[in-house]
């Protein structure tokens, strides 16, 4: 199955709203050749700087999407953001258990899966991220801990929700360390939630989800990650944070 192209770019936390403008109005040009048929190309700035990205990337093909949502309607929340308010933005995407928030706030394959569900609800698009620490692979654990992420943060989905859904695999021990996984190690973990999610779903959905990489991805090894089977675009932090080396990492991914 043919399964296009996804790239996103993670801003994490950076960039103000001023900043965030001018790094899209630098980043349109440079992607314009690019054909939504052929790939998606994502930003996704902070809360507060999604307004100005929204607006700056208007009649281009770059989508916008979130860092996090919570699940509730509304509520006492201090401090969190719900779907609904993400919709009215015209945000797209929405990421969801990045392995930053799982080590720094708390968050479990438990409260993704209520993200996740709220998100989806709402229409919004998630990408869910997965991904083992170095400890856990070098110990051997790596399919567990992605099999135990999969199947808790995805409990109860039908199978028409999973086909709305990106799987981002981020291995915690590549990310911003300038340590890539090789192609082939890659290709290998990719291949195990793929077939995770024929298992969970079924193959006419699981071969259709996408399977994001992410974790030091850059211009010089995104054609060789994304040419990979199972490897179908990139979560990307550093390397998304300036127009001409999100571009070139574009351009090469679709390349792959
Ligand atoms: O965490 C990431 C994207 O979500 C990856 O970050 P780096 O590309 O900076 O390693």
């Amino acid at each position: 199955m043919s399964r296009k192209v996804i790239i996103a770019g993670n801003w994490k936390m950076n960039k103000t709203a001023a900043e965030g403008k001018a790094l899209v109005d630098a980043l349109k040009p440079l992607v314009a050749d690019v054909c939504p048929d052929v790939a998606d190309i994502v930003v996704c700035p902070t809360f507060t700087t999604l307004a100005a990205v929204i607006d700056a990337v208007k009649g281009s093909n770059i989508k916008v999407g979130a860092q996090n949502v919570h699940w509730a309607e509304s509520g006492a929340f201090t401090g969190e953001i719900s779907a609904a308010m993400l919709k009215e933005l015209g945000v797209e995407y929405v990421i969801l258990g990045h392995s930053e928030r799982r080590q720094y706030f708390g968050e479990t394959d438990e409260t993704v899966n209520k993200r996740l569900k709220a998100a989806l609800a709402a229409g919004l698009k998630p990408i869910v991220c997965v991904g083992e620490l170095l400890e856990e692979r070098e110990t051997g654990k790596t399919e567990k801990v992605l099999f135990t992420q999969l199947e808790g943060g995805l409990a109860g989905l039908s199978k028409e929700d999973m086909a709305k859904v990106v799987i981002a695999y981020e291995p915690v021990w590549a990310i911003g360390t300038g340590k890539t996984a090789t192609p082939e190690i890659a290709e290998e973990t990719h291949n195990y939630i793929r077939c995770t999610l024929n298992d969970m779903f079924g193959k006419e959905i699981g071969e259709g989800v996408r399977i994001q990489y992410g974790g030091s991805m850059k211009a010089e090894n995104a054609k060789e990650l994304v040419a990979q089977p199972n490897i179908d675009g990139g979560l990307i932090g550093g390397a998304a944070l300036k127009a001409d080396s999100f571009s070139a990492l574009i351009h090469n991914a679709i390349a792959g």
